[in-house]
């Protein structure tokens, strides 16, 4: 059986700026994927190609085998892409049956208001609706095609932690009965939380690609900085416990996933390493480690 989505050295320039720089990608049918990158990483980039909406500059898009635009006109992708507005006097049932009229072989109204958690709120007009439920009118606005490929770009970007919660026990419900999904977002915990399997990207390429757990093994590892006197970079990232060292001037960084084990060893080193410190890596210090060019800044 052909994956979901497959992504060949794609790469997208806007004029001088290389916003995808050779992606290679392959998503099996029903997984749920996510992928997680700071801002400018080249999350949307992605997606828009995926949809047919942007023309890689190299490259291919495959999902199912097809063209993006060919799998988009099957009615077997549905997208959730960053804010759009909708016209306010209609309700959200009737936008419902709207989107349902676009597509040969919608799911009935009542199993996407049901699966958008918007049963109660079926007769609301649409101005009348919070964030969180103007988000989960788009979700069913992504589903009434019942697609197999469900795209969201950061769906909950402006949403409280409530309404957070409530679109991703429905995008949930979506995901349990064997589509595949794939979502953007800029949050670890959100990417842990709801997707299979998490991909990095930062600077239009992918840095890592594992379980939420793998990537929070990453992302959660710790900096020891010290000063030094001409130290060696190569000395120094073999010490136990070191994945990355980077020097600015006086300044070393070790990115460790053992800082316990690092630290004996430069204690034991016998050296005047001064000014110690030891901190949390965090996700960006994270995203820096992974595409930092090693022992340079
Ligand atoms: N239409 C455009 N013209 C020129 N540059 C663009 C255009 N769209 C995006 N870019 C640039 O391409 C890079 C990737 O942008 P993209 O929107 O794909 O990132 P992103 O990961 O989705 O970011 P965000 O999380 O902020 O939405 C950025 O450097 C951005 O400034």
């Amino acid at each position: 059986m052909t994956e979901a989505v497959r992504l060949d050295a794609v790469a997208k320039d806007y004029g001088p700026v290389r916003a995808v720089d050779g992606i290679d990608l392959s998503i099996p049918r029903g997984q749920t994927v996510a992928l997680l990158g700071p801002n400018g990483a080249g999350k949307s980039t992605t997606i828009n190609m995926l949809l047919g909406l942007l023309e890689p500059s190299a490259g291919t898009v495959r999902v199912f085998g097809d063209s993006p635009t060919g799998a988009v006109r099957a009615g077997r992708v549905g997208a959730m892409l960053q804010e759009s507005g909708f016209a306010a006097n209609a309700t959200v049932r009737e936008l419902v049956e709207l989107s349902r009229a676009l597509y040969r072989d919608p799911l009935p109204t009542s199993e996407i208001l049901a699966t958008a958690d918007l049963t109660g709120l079926a007769g609301r007009r649409l101005d009348k609706l919070s964030g969180g439920q103007s988000q989960r009118v788009r979700f069913a606005f992504a589903l009434a095609g019942n697609p197999e490929l469900l795209v969201l770009d950061e769906p909950t970007a402006a949403l409280d932690v409530e309404s957070r919660q409530a679109f991703w026990a429905a995008m949930r419900r979506y995901a349990a009965t064997g589509r595949t999904v794939l979502f953007a977002t800029h949050y670890l915990e959100e990417a842990d939380d709801f997707a299979d399997r998490v991909i990095v990207i930062a600077r239009g390429r992918v840095v890592a690609d594992g379980s939420g757990t793998e990537i929070k093994k990453l992302a959660g590892g710790r900096t020891v900085s010290f000063d030094h006197d001409g130290a060696d970079p190569a000395r120094l990232r073999g010490l136990p416990g070191v994945l990355d060292v980077r020097l600015r001037g006086e300044r070393a960084m070790l990115s460790c996933d053992d800082s316990d084990a690092t630290v004996r060893a430069l204690l034991a080193d016998g050296r005047g390493w001064r000014n110690l410190e030891i901190v949390g890596a965090g996700l960006e210090e994270a995203f820096l480690t992974l595409t930092a060019t090693p022992g340079k800044e």
